[in-house]
């Protein structure tokens, strides 16, 4: 069977570099290119590469994208940075690119995906509910993808549930004291040496509190996911957000 014709932009970044070291490893793929910010996007057309693997920064992976759909290249993404206008943006560009698949992932790992839907499960059943990431300090934008599509979740749930808004009668004599509101959730940003990718969600109601918490230890956490996700966008056309989606989590 012919092998998987991966690429790999960002390869020279913290995670796109072990990315590389993925697909190289992986017995059904093959590492077709591996680009840095200088590289040529073209090298994607030239090499013959099926799947991008899109790991680079929000400045760069809107340009990355519309030249990977523009040429039936699909994409699996971890990049952050992602808005609405964003999204639509890139569903117009899919829609004119029928077969192209395209993944976004706010996270690759497993237990990040699974603190998602179990913070989704419980963000009903408590009055108050927070979001805290804590990241290495050489990370570029916060909050992070993580924690804004995990506070986007656990408010949907909680609209779904008919919830109340949660108490809060705190007067902030700091702007930022209360951390960034996400969709009526608070989500706080840590930024420290010797981290890499942490989250916490936080429940609480009368008399008792609930804390879910996961901890990427090294970058390899990421990377079972990545490789599902090159195998499967080629097969599953449009846009994908979230890992969960190629997965049987019930
Ligand atoms: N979804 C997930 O599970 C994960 C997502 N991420 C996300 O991935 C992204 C990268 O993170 P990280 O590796 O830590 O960041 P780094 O800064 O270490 O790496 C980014 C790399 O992208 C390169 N780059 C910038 N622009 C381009 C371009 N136009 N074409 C090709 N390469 C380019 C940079 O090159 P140069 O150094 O020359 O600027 C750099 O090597 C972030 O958005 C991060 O949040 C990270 C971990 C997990
Ligand atoms: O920049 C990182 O490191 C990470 N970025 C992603 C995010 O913003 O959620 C995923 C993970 O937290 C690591």
């Amino acid at each position: 069977m012919s092998k998987l014709r991966v690429a790999v932009l960002g390869a020279r970044g913290r995670i796109g570099s072990e990315a590389v070291r993925a697909v190289e490893a992986a017995d059904d793929m093959e590492l077709v290119a591996a680009l840095g910010r200088d590289d040529k996007l073209e090298s994607l057309t030239d090499s013959g590469a099926q799947v991008v693997v899109e790991l680079t920064t929000p400045a760069s992976v809107m340009d990355n994208l519309d030249f990977c759909v523009r040429h039936g290249i699909h994409a699996v993404v971890g990049t952050t940075g992602w808005t609405d206008e964003r999204l639509a943006q890139l569903n117009t560009w899919l829609s004119g690119s029928p077969g192209t698949g395209v993944l976004i992932a706010p996270n690759f790992s497993i237990g990040a995906v699974l603190t998602m839907k179990f913070a989704q499960q419980a963000a009903r059943y408590f009055e108050s509910v927070e979001v805290i990431e804590l990241h290495h300090p050489n990370k570029a934008d916060a909050p992070s993808g993580t924690a804004a599509r995990t506070a986007q979740l656990i408010a949907e749930a909680r609209r779904e549930a008919g919830c109340a808004p949660q108490p809060d009668a705190t007067a902030t004599a700091l702007d930022g004291a209360r951390g960034a509101d996400v969709d009526g959730i608070p989500v706080h940003s840590v930024r420290l040496r010797g981290l890499l990718a942490h989250q916490e969600v936080l429940l609480g109601g009368e008399g008792e509190t609930l804390t879910i918490r996961h901890d990427s230890l090294h970058h390899s956490s990421f990377m079972p996911g990545i490789l599902l996700g090159a195998r499967r966008v080629a097969t599953t056309p449009g846009l994908t957000f979230g890992l969960e989606n190629f997965l049987d989590l019930n």
